[in-house]
């Protein structure tokens, strides 16, 4: 991962409004290379799992580094981004698991509710999150290793 991040963002229809918020804001941030919207627009009705699928296929082809997915609780796009294998998305709106989703997991995926979480909050914690890099040599790595051992192997 190059020190700017190539992200991705999507949403379904019940998300749009902050991911295009969020989206402006990655656009104008110095942290940021690239921003890719894989949708939906504005009238989209995209089944959620679509877009995540979408946007979490680039980062685990290496073609982003990280995702941000918006839906009305954030959990159905974390939900579906897991399914890609080598994909670790979390649902966070709160400062602490934000960072933790980075540092403890190496989470590339952050996943937020338009419908739980106010723009305001959203808007910080996306910054917070451009600002972590998951440590390779940390305690955590081996931890985080595990989840990629039962995806190859199918035990851990
Ligand atoms: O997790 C799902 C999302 O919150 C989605 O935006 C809304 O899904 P629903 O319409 O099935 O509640």
């Amino acid at each position: 991962m190059t020190d700017q991040l190539r992200i991705v963002v999507g949403s379904d229809d019940a998300g749009h409004d902050y991911k295009e918020i969020l989206k402006r804001d990655l656009e104008q941030h110095a942290g940021v290379a690239s921003v890719v919207d894989v949708g939906v627009d504005a009238d989209g009705h995209t089944p959620y799992p679509k877009v995540a699928v979408a946007a979490a296929e680039l980062v685990a082809a290496g073609e982003a580094d990280r995702a941000l997915l918006i839906c009305g609780t954030g959990l159905g796009v974390a939900i579906a981004a897991n399914k890609v294998p080598g994909i670790r998305a979390a649902t966070a709106h709160d400062s602490f698991s934000v960072e933790r989703s980075v540092l403890s997991n190496d989470a590339q995926v952050l996943t937020m509710g338009q419908r739980v979480v106010g723009i305001e909050l959203a808007r910080r914690l996306v910054r917070e999150w451009l600002g972590y890099r998951f440590d390779p040599t940390s305690a955590s790595a081996e931890k985080v290793a595990v989840i990629g051992q039962y995806e190859t192997t199918g035990s851990c």
